[in-house]
């Protein structure tokens, strides 16, 4: 099929490469120029393993090409919209990114006949969708739809390849068979419902995984004081099949372009309909004191923060990607500045971003000469570089053996038989 996605950010790069990997002929199309000629030569703006060869493999293939103006989209039947719905100052979800795509979809449409599907990708409120049926009523043989997306920063094209679920919202059954000829070649549960209902089980999804989050964090912080280990309490939790052993690893708390704007704008909807979500509010809560939690142990740990050396590793939200929207690191750093530690940091691919924002820092490029006089090492984000870690010249190089686990992944025994006095997050 012709495929038209606008906005290539994460989800709709992602999005335009698999559907060009299942077969489609796609246009990418972005308002940012220079994203789209970095695109036009085969350059991912986004850092995730695997990607850049995919993109280059699907444009030689003449598969997928990218354009600055929608017009590039007009002899598409299915067009995606994968514009950022970011957070406006009071929580919601800002569409005007999405109506300005929109409108241009409007213009470009209204005059073409052709039966077209329009998907929604970006995750939007509820009600959304059907507003933007609205202004784009006058395109008579358009369907709208909603098809939110579920991939993960880090393996987005794998999880846009092989989805763990399709779920669609439409009113009319042509849009179910456009939707249906589209994903003609990608397995996976399917849920065919409204776009309401689809619009929900998106911020649904994301507020309950950030809930498991935050509840074992909370419960990380009793387990401190118990003396317990959190990650044995989650190993016993997860093996009852109605749990499951996902999204229950306790650390910083969750960051991330999702998870903190989703709960907020889900919040937001509730509010203006009259309805508290107590339980998601304390998510948020619980997310956004995690840090300070832990820089107060560290800080009684360490018998005060000023003029400590601090070793940062792992900047970005997670491992795997440069993102670092909402990333702990930037809390736990700005924590630590204020106290008049000095600090060092150390992330493969995510050190420039933070850089513009705290050039007071040390950024090194190898994790040992972070380490370098370190009176404590904290990690913050579990990439492999900061975990496979040489502990006998890392002793050796620091000024202190002092090591904080804020993701609970060094391994704790090892550690303590090199002489490092060990801390993770609700862990003996
Ligand atoms: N990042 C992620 O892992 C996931 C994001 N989502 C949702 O998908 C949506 C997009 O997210 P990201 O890809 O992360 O956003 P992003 O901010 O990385 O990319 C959005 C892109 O849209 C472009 N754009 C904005 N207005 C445009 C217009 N009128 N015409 C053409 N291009 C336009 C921007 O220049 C940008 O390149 C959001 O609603 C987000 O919540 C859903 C699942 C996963
Ligand atoms: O809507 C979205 O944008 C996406 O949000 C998340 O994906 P993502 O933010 O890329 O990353 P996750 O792997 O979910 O991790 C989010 C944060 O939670 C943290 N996390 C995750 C799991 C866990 O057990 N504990 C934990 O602290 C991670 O460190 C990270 O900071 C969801 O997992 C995706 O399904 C969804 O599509």
């Amino acid at each position: 099929m012709n495929v038209a996605v606008i906005g290539t950010g994460y989800v709709g790069l992602t999005t335009a490469v698999s559907l060009a990997l299942h077969g489609h002929q796609v246009v990418g199309i972005d308002v940012d120029r220079e994203k789209v000629t970095r695109l036009q030569q085969k350059k991912s703006p986004i850092y995730e393993p695997g990607l850049e060869d995919a993109l280059g493999q699907v444009i030689d293939q003449g598969r997928l090409r990218f354009d600055h103006t929608v017009n590039g989209a007009a002899e598409a039947t299915v067009l995606f919209i994968c514009v950022g719905t970011p957070e406006a100052d009071d929580g919601s979800a800002d569409l005007r990114f999405l109506h300005a795509a929109a409108e241009d979809v409007r213009n470009l449409y209204g005059q073409k006949p052709g039966k077209r599907a329009v998907v929604i990708k970006s995750t939007v409120p509820v009600g959304t969708g059907d507003r933007i049926a609205e202004q784009l009523k006058a395109c008579t043989e358009v369907h709208l739809v909603s098809n939110p997306e579920f991939l993960r920063e880090g393996s987005a094209l794998s999880d846009s390849l092989h989805p763990s679920r399709i779920v669609v919202g439409a009113d009319s059954p042509e849009a179910f068979e456009m939707m249906d000829q589209l994903y003609a070649n990608v397995s996976g549960h399917w849920v065919k419902t409204t776009r309401a209902n689809a619009e929900l089980i998106k911020y649904a999804s994301n507020a309950f995984l950030a809930t498991r989050i935050s509840f074992m964090n909370e419960l990380a912080r009793l387990s401190a004081v118990l003396g317990t280990d959190i990650d044995v309490i989650s190993r016993g939790m997860g093996l009852d099949s109605r749990i499951g052993p996902e999204f229950l690893r306790a650390g910083l708390g969750y960051g991330g372009s999702c998870f903190p704007k989703d709960t907020a704008a889900l919040l937001q909807v509730a509010k203006e309909k009259g309805v508290d979500l107590n339980i998601l509010q304390q998510v948020r809560e619980v997310n956004r004191t995690q840090p300070a939690w832990y820089v107060q142990l560290i800080r009684d740990k360490l018998q005060g923060l000023r003029e400590k050396r601090i070793a940062i590793l792992g900047l970005s939200f997670k491992p795997e990607t440069d993102d670092i929207r909402e990333a702990r690191s930037l809390s736990v750093i700005g924590h630590f500045l204020q106290e008049g530690a000095f600090l060092s940091a150390f992330d493969p691919v995510a050190a420039d971003a933070v850089a513009r924002l705290y050039p007071q820092v040390r950024f090194e490029t190898d994790v040992y000469e972070t380490l370098r006089g370190a009176d404590a090492a904290v990690l913050v984000t579990e990439w492999k570089a900061c975990i496979q870690i040489d502990w006998s010249k890392a002793k050796a190089l620091m000024a202190r053996p002092m090591l904080f686990d804020g993701r609970n992944v060094w391994p704790a025994d090892l550690v303590r038989q090199h002489g490092f006095v060990y801390t993770g997050v609700g862990r003996s």
